[in-house]
């Protein structure tokens, strides 16, 4: 499976599930382990390959072995015993490699499991601490999920949930953090009763913290421009407790679909605008042009910030798709701003961490618009939002960045642009 996603640039979703189908006598723990082990692998890519010197498949899963896992050179070599089931014992290289490789001469790219060409951005955000955000990169993501205020207030969901023995997470005031198993997998929460009930949502802390970050308040008129399955949609009507007017859309009525569903399950109130199909795909929001008080632009960017949920997506990461995201954040950003009425407010928000797409979008957008927008300063933005938050953010130029390292979330990136006139 490593192969088949190095080689023919596959999701490891999809290449998971072909090996699923051709492998129907693998059982549900056969095949969590194996897709705990494709996607640790995946982690480690480059620094196990590194310190095994050979960039095979196996080479990677032993390196990963110990980078990753932490496991000792014999007991590598105990599960490489060549039975049944086991791989071929260690050649003699291969012993050498885990006992005396190292990453001590290996450079940021390798030691920290990231492309090359995406250094120099993230040196220019993270500086001198590269290397740990790097590493804080490749480690398994939380489960975290944010209790739906709309029906119930955290304490009541700690005792509900308490089956599934949550801890509050460190920021979010209405995240939940819910235990992994040792293969990093979480329970099957989407059968859950609760689930079911609307009592919850999974949501990172960091998407939950965005969220907050957006300053909406109840009795606005709020547009989610990129609403997508509505994540942050929801978010939005239980921060403003179903009392201000929210309006949903997003370019792709495909990823629209399954939120008419969620805001059913969760009780939240949103108008969801669909754009119909067709060669001249009309504007579902030109009556509101100029009256919004708060757009919510959740861009379409490259996911830098979520590596640690997505590592084979770092691989497949290319320049040019970069630079296709960028111009449909400045595309977008565009048609937020003809939203927002004086005085009002756009949210631009990624989950990326390169500045090409936060701080170099919103420049983008101020100088494209001249004196008509002003960047709100980052302390206000957290100060409205999430106050205790503050020494837990990188402030960028134009606003503000959460990371693995730092905020112990995914990377995402908020910045507040206000219309003066
Ligand atoms: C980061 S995702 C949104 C995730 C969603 N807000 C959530 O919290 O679940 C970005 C979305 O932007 C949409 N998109 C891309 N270009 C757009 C445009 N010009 N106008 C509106 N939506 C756009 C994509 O279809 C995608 O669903």
């Amino acid at each position: 499976m490593l192969a088949d996603i190095a080689e023919r640039r596959r999701p490891a979703a999809d290449a998971l599930k072909d090996w699923g189908l051709a492998h129907r006598f693998a059982g549900s723990g056969d095949r969590a382990a194996i897709a705990s082990l494709v996607y640790d692998g995946l982690r480690r890519r480059a620094s196990a390959a590194w310190i095994m010197g050979q960039e095979t498949p196996r080479a990677v899963l032993i390196g990963m072995l110990r980078l990753q896992r932490g496991l000792a050179a014999p007991t590598i070599a105990s599960l490489f015993n060549g039975g049944r089931f086991a791989p071929e014992p260690l050649s003699a290289q291969e012993q050498e490699r885990l006992a005396n490789g190292s990453l001590d001469d290996a450079p940021p790219e390798i030691a920290g499991d990231a492309p090359d060409w995406v250094l120099p951005s993230l040196q220019g955000v993270f500086g001198g601490d590269l290397l740990p955000e790097l590493r804080a990169l490749g480690r398994r993501a939380p489960l975290d999920i944010r209790v739906n205020r709309l029906k119930l207030d955290r304490d009541e969901a700690l005792s509900r949930l308490a089956h599934l023995a949550p801890e509050l997470t460190p920021h979010a005031p209405m995240g939940l953090r819910i235990p992994l198993g040792e293969d990093g997998r979480g329970p099957a929460l989407h059968i859950e009763p609760e689930f079911i009930e609307g009592l919850y949502e999974i949501q990172d802390e960091g998407s939950q913290l965005a969220t907050l970050l957006s300053g909406a308040r109840p009795g606005e008129t709020i547009v989610d421009l990129c609403a997508g399955g509505g994540g942050k949609t929801l978010g939005l009507a239980a921060l403003t407790r179903n009392k201000g007017r929210i309006i949903a859309t997003d370019a792709d009525p495909r990823r629209l679909a399954p939120i008419h569903e969620r805001l059913r399950r969760s009780g939240a109130e949103a108008e969801i605008r669909t754009p119909r199909a067709g060669r001249a795909r009309a504007d579902v929001l030109t009556d509101l042009d100029g009256t919004v008080d708060r757009v919510l632009v959740d861009a379409p960017c490259t996911g830098t910030g979520t590596w640690r949920r997505n590592p084979d997506a770092k691989w497949r990461l290319r320049p040019g798709s970069l630079a296709l995201r960028v111009s449909e954040q400045a595309q977008v950003l565009d048609r937020a701003a003809e939203l927002v009425r004086p005085g009002g407010r756009i949210v631009y928000v990624t989950c990326s961490l390169l500045p090409e797409e936060n701080d170099a979008a919103v420049a983008g957008l101020l100088k494209r618009q001249g004196e008509r927008f002003a960047v709100v300063a980052a302390d206000e933005v957290l100060a409205a939002g999430t106050p205790g938050l503050a020494p837990f953010v990188r402030l960028t130029q134009q606003g503000l960045q959460m990371s693995p390292a730092l905020t112990g979330t995914d990377g995402f990136y908020v910045a507040a642009l206000e219309r003066r006139a």
